[in-house]
């Protein structure tokens, strides 16, 4: 479903990707791995289309970027970031801004269908952030904005699913909720990309990683393969050993 290939991408003079090759299929989850300023990022921005690359090829569900009208194929994929949290008005009400998800507005200006206001409901519901429908954004924890960003996303039912570091910011009660809401998300037709700098992170819903350091690819893959202490000592430069518990990888270094 997203494919990259030979993926080299320079600015400002630098080299911010390079050789990135990459083929996530259908039917795999994959976590995306990296120190900060790896170039984690970047590649969520080109699976997006938001970014171009200087030499390579992106193809995402079946149409090669450069050939096809982006904004058509990102009707078809949510995403995840900070970034798009600050975009909104701090005091719009949490069901607005779920709401505004199903066409990809960032503000709601006329009369909503019904319909969309009920998949809205239904979204907070649930994600347990009914509670919270009728407050404004600004006054929400950390927390409750990465539910009300995730019911957004999956108003557009979308394909794809691409979230860069969502559990940025959590405490521990914080993250394993809304991991907990990522892992019961396994059902649905879709992709999901998870981009961080977490081992622990990566719960089994995820099938494959890929590990990036210095703009490159170490290693991609099933995730048992990829995930063992020698590669994870040498994205994270220092040595480290992977124990599995209950699925997850957990580090001690
Ligand atoms: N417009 C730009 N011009 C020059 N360099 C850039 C630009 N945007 C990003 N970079 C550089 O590209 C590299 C990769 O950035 P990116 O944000 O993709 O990293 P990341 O792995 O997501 O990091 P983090 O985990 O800290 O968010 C960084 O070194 C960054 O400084």
């Amino acid at each position: 479903m997203i494919s990259l290939e030979n993926i080299r991408l320079i600015r400002e003079e630098r080299v911010i990707l390079d050789d990135v090759t990459l083929h996530m299929k259908p039917g795999e989850h994959w976590v995306i791995l990296g120190r900060n300023g790896s170039g984690k990022s970047t590649m969520l921005e080109m699976m997006n289309g938001y970014l171009f690359p200087t030499s390579g090829k992106i193809t995402v569900l079946g149409h090669v970027y450069g050939q096809v009208d982006v904004r058509e194929i990102r009707r078809s994929i949510g995403y995840m970031s900070q970034s798009l949290i600050e975009k909104f008005s701090l005091r719009d009400p949490v069901w607005e801004i779920v709401a505004s998800g199903k066409h990809g507005f960032l503000r709601v200006y006329q009369k909503l269908p019904s319909d969309t206001i009920e998949q809205a409901m239904e979204w907070m519901e649930r994600l347990q952030i009914s509670y919270l429908k009728d407050q404004p954004l600004g006054t929400l924890s950390q927390g409750e904005r990465k539910k009300v960003l995730l019911a957004r996303s999956m108003m557009q039912e979308p394909r794809i699913l691409l979230m860069d570091e969502p559990c940025a910011g959590l405490d521990l009660y914080e993250r394993e909720k809304f991991l907990a809401d990522i892992q019961q998300l396994q059902d649905r037709d879709f992709q999901m990309v998870y981009v961080t700098h977490h081992s622990e992170e990566i719960i089994p819903v995820f099938t494959h990683a890929a590990l990036i350091r210095g703009g490159r690819i170490l290693a991609a893959g099933p995730k048992e393969e990829i995930l063992t202490s020698s590669y994870l000592s040498e994205v994270y430069d220092m040595n480290v050993t992977v124990d599995w518990d209950r699925g997850r990888p957990w580090l001690k270094v």
